[in-house]
Formats: structure tokens, sequence, C-alpha cells
């Protein structure tokens, strides 16, 4: 799993037109979507991942603690298919983002998750501090690099 973590001062999503037949459905929830202060976490599943029962674990402490270290005020889980050449098929990938959407409500963070399988337009203004962008690897039976 690959995630790029930016700082952004806004973000705002908004899905356009399906890119797989394997899109889910939209909702009023996420369809669009808009934050200030907030984690942008774009995040490649990569095959095999979810051979790794610490997985979505691994991935969402490595989330929650840029969160806590930038003082952001939110996080958006953004499926991104552009981070790895190994990308697991939508039957992998959807659940595992799904279950980092809601570890990390269960943390008491907020969340907002962006449609799989869609073309998005979005925009995004990164504050550009030290720790506005960082990028995580995160594979089965490995801890978190950087
Ligand atoms: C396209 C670009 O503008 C948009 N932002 C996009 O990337 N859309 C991706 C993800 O939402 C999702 N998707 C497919 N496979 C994966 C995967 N392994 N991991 C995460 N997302 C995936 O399916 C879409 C098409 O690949």
């Amino acid at each position: 799993m690959k995630v790029l973590l930016i700082h952004a001062k806004t973000f705002e999503y908004e899905a356009r037109q399906k890119a797989v037949d394997t899109a889910e459905e939209l909702s009023d929830s996420n369809k669009s979507g808009r934050a200030e202060n907030v984690l942008v976490a774009f995040v490649t599943v990569e095959k095999g991942d979810s051979s790794d029962p610490e997985i979505v674990g691994k991935a969402t402490g490595e989330i929650e603690s840029v969160y806590k270290r930038v003082g952001a005020s939110g996080v958006v889980v953004y499926p991104y298919a552009h981070l790895s050449e190994n990308l697991a098929e939508a039957s992998e990938a959807l659940p595992l983002l799904k279950s980092i959407e809601e570890q990390l409500k269960v943390r008491g963070v907020r969340v907002q998750r962006a449609p799989f399988g869609w073309y998005k337009r979005f925009t995004l203004e990164c504050y550009g501090h030290p720790l506005s962008e960082l990028s995580r690897t995160i594979r089965p039976g490995e801890k978190p690099k950087h």
C-alpha cells in the first residue's frame, strides 16, 4: 500500500465520470466533498495487501500519527490508482479503504472517503510547511516505511 499525505488548507473534490465498472454507488455524502485544514490521504492499495491482517491498523496508525502532528481537523481517504504499478483489484482495494475509514472514525478522527472508481475533479491548497507533504509505504509483514 502506498499513501501520499498532503496537509491541505482547503481540499475539494467532485466525482465526474465512472472510471471502472466496479465504481461504487454515489450518494449525497460522497459524490463531492470539501474540507479545510485537512490531511488528504491518497491511497493506492497494492496486490496482496489484504494478506496482512495488520495492514489496516498500520495504515490507520500512520495516517493518525501525521494527522495529530500537523494538527489537522480531519482526514480525507482518497482512493488513488497512481502511486504503484502493482494495483490491487477493486475486490481487494475497496474493503481495505472502507476499513481504514472505519478505523479512523473509531479513533475519533473526522473522516470523509472519496468514492472508489471515479474520475474526480479536485482542488487542493497545500500548506507548504515541512510536514505538509509526506508518503508512506505499508507492505504485508513489514513495518511502515517513509
Ligand atoms: C482516475 C483518477 O482520476 C482517480 N483519482 C483514481 O485514481 N481513480 C481510481 C480509484 O478511485 C479506483 N482504484 C482502482 N484501483 C485502485 C487501487 N488499487 N487503489 C486505490 N484506488 C483504486 O478506481 C479508479 C480507477 O482506477
